[in-house]
């Protein structure tokens, strides 16, 4: 068992600073520290005594999240075969928390659009079964890059495509017929390749083939700079065997609401104060380093932009009667509540929902009714904040 030496760090003066200015109180974060959960494969029960054998501990089971384990906080599982295998992964519970949340189906089209590094994009991939696909989006290329690796190590790429993208602007559409839409039709470019099975090595002369065809193709996209960079798509993503034409499509604001996504989680990048292991990582980088990069004020009001506008153009991708979920790892009403309240202001058409399948789940409300709130001592999770919504059709 590899064991990581268990932090009993007192809470650095910047982060006590920072909780106080945000009214948080410090004692959520007890001293008895969370424990460490993972995620078992579906259909990898049986392997259970044997991972706990492997690990040296015993792997006890999440009573109100399925196929969640939580481990004693220093085991580390990262060496571990099992790991390795792809038979466990390391998410928090409040994390799975929030996809159960978005009540995936199979057939569903779901767009992750902070999607890196990928640990609830996986959960996502799994719930689907082998129908629909997932869109995962991160303005991040080397965070995506990680979340493809996973995708690939646990052989659960296929119904994935990734993208490198700003999520407060990104406008792709899953690919799904719409036959039935004529704004759904465009013409054919002959000259662009069509998307061969994605591979990470391409022989030379297709590179350079590729290259090619990318060139004329930004030559007659001139006007659609900074297209979305296309990183990974799994064979059944619906990308192979597109014209790189079809692929790029941004439909118009009314085929939305039949042709949007099934589900929507926006899980917006954020302060990360509620996760105090992201905290403690400071310890080596110095805590003027947490303060300058995380928890200054003027950061802060601008994540609170980006989340709203992350939440909004996520929202726009939503088809009427489907679901977003909205979460971040920070505890703060600014980057919670307030987003919240100022999205249902502005967008006529959202409403907030119940999420119905968190009744045994560990967590208090949030600040409005609906929303929920992880914290390390009521759920003895990582922080989290949940809302829910769907779209009416106005
Ligand atoms: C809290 S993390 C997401 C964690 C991820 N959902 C998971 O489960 O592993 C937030 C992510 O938002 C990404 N991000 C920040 N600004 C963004 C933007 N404008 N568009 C898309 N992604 C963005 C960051 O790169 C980061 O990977």
């Amino acid at each position: 068992m590899d064991v990581e030496a268990p932090s009993n760090l007192p809470l650095p003066d910047e982060f006590l600073e920072f909780l106080n200015e945000n009214g948080l109180d410090p004692s959520i974060y007890s001293n008895d520290p969370t424990p460490r959960y993972v995620r078992l494969k579906p259909g990898c029960e049986a392997y259970v005594e044997e991972i706990e054998s492997e690990i040296k501990c015993k792997l006890e089971k999440v009573d109100w999240l399925p196929d969640f384990y939580s481990l004693p906080p220093h085991v580390q599982i990262a060496n571990s075969k099992a790991y390795q295998e792809g038979k466990i992964y390391g998410i928090d519970a409040a994390s799975g928390a929030a996809v159960s949340a978005l009540n995936i189906s199979p057939g569903d089209h779901v767009l992750d659009l902070c999607a890196a590094p990928g640990a609830k994009l996986c959960m996502i991939v799994e719930l689907l079964g082998h129908s629909g696909s997932v869109t995962g989006v991160d303005v991040a290329s080397h965070r995506l890059a990680a979340c493809r690796t996973m995708l690939q190590k646990y052989g659960l790429g296929d119904c994935c495509r990734l993208f490198v993208a700003d999520g407060t602007t990104f406008s792709l559409l899953p690919i799904r017929v719409c036959s039935d839409s004529k704004s759904c039709e465009y013409a054919l470019d002959e000259k662009v390749d069509v998307y061969r099975e994605w591979t990470s090595k391409r022989p030379w002369k297709e590179r350079k083939r590729a290259a090619k065809a990318r060139v004329s193709v930004a030559s007659q996209l001139a006007s659609r700079t900074q297209d979305p960079e296309l990183i990974f798509y799994g064979r059944d993503s619906g990308v192979v065997g597109l014209r790189r034409s079809e692929l790029y499509q941004n439909l118009h604001g009314s085929d939305v609401s039949s042709c949007g996504y099934d589900k929507v989680l926006v899980d917006a990048e954020c302060t990360h104060d509620g996760s105090i292991r992201h905290i403690q990582k400071f310890e080596q980088w110095g805590w003027t380093t947490l303060q300058r990069r995380v928890l200054n004020a003027e950061r802060t009001d601008d994540l609170t932009a980006l989340q709203l506008q992350l939440l909004t153009n996520g929202f726009s991708l939503l088809k009427v009667g489907g679901s977003l979920v909205y979460s971040t790892c920070s505890l703060t009403v600014a980057q919670n509540e307030n987003v919240v309240e100022q999205f249902l202001s502005r967008i006529a058409s959202a409403e907030l929902l119940e999420v119905d399948v968190a009744e045994p789940w560990p967590c208090r409300s949030g600040r409005i009714a609906k929303t929920l709130r992880f914290d390390p001592m009521t759920s003895r999770t990582s922080g989290l904040f949940v809302a829910k919504f769907t779209k009416l059709a106005i």
